[in-house]
């Protein structure tokens, strides 16, 4: 048997179970099945999957996400926001700006802090990227997503295509309490369309500053949030004419709300909560758990 130190941190209610390898040591190749042991709510903590603070040789911390099925992803808005209080609040980094290293790049991360505690954070999510080869998404290499018809399952929609470092796609509805996030959304996740699958999220725009969102994550499932999800819901209704770029957009997630600006300077900044919810020894005996 093994044992570990963890703490559950979320994000909106997007829960992680977040490991300090700067005091831990976790053996690679059982990353994905600690990921799905730690996740799972009757044989471990519960949470949407596993979260690594990492040594970086290129920023004072990295991040490294495995969704709860094991799956590494590239980037995570709630875990950038988790990480970013984590560090600060137990002294990796001693200023309240400062880079995290993700798989998919450098981002910048700024905590605002009341009586030694992180209350929010601001995280540069950098540039989307919309190609389809970025994405990735098949057909021509350069084209955008936007507005585009797509079947699937023997109904006709329009997607708008966007990666954060991740990939997502988004579905503008009518009624976000009538969205098919646990229908449509596992069927888009895995459609061969997408190559290295998708996160799939629903928007119902509110007005030209406000949005509400619904999301069924790559490798996850449903989620109380996702942000990397809503930076690419307000990015695609910039794209759509929605909503105004520039400009703060609050998006309401199930978990509760974001504000978002895509910059006139290309960049994507996300605001939001951090929260601690526990710490303790998790015992990983490799097992059904594992
Ligand atoms: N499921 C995502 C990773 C988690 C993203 C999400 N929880 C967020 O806050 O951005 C993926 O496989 O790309």
């Amino acid at each position: 048997m093994r044992s570990f130190s963890f703490t559950k941190m979320h994000g909106l209610g997007n829960s992680y179970i977040y490991v300090d390898l700067f005091r831990e040591t976790l053996p690679e190749e059982e990353l994905p099945a600690i990921a799905r042991s730690v996740a799972d709510v009757h044989t471990g903590i519960g949470s949407d999957g596993l979260i690594l603070i990492c040594p970086s040789e290129k920023a004072p911390v990295k991040m490294r996400i495995f969704n709860s099925d094991g799956s590494e992803g590239k980037n995570c808005g709630n875990g950038l926001r988790c990480v970013a209080k984590y560090a600060y609040e137990h002294g990796i980094v001693s200023d309240r700006t400062f880079l995290i290293e993700t798989l998919s790049g450098l981002v910048e991360a700024r905590v605002a802090v009341a009586d030694g505690e992180v209350t929010s954070v601001t995280v540069d999510m950098g540039e989307p990227r919309l190609e389809r080869s970025a994405i990735p998404m098949l057909g021509p290499e350069a084209e955008r997503v936007v507005a585009e018809p797509f079947a699937i399952a023997g109904g006709e929609y329009e997607i708008t295509a966007v990666s954060m470092g991740n990939p997502h796609v988004i579905f503008y509805v009518d009624d976000i309490q009538k969205a098919p996030v646990t229908t449509l959304g596992p069927l888009v996740e895995k459609d061969p369309r997408f190559p290295e699958g998708v996160n799939v999220e629903f928007v119902e725009v509110v007005n030209e500053r406000e949005l509400h969102f619904r999301v069924w994550e790559r490798g996850s499932g449903v989620t109380q949030a996702c942000g990397t999800g809503a930076c690419a819901a307000v990015v695609a209704s910039v794209l759509n004419g929605k909503t105004a770029r520039g400009e703060e957009t609050v998006v309401h997630l199930a978990g509760g709300d974001l504000t978002i600006v895509w910059g006139h300077d290309g960049r994507v900044r996300m605001t939001g909560p951090a929260e601690t919810v526990c710490t303790g020894v998790y015992y990983y005996r490799g097992g059904r758990n594992g």
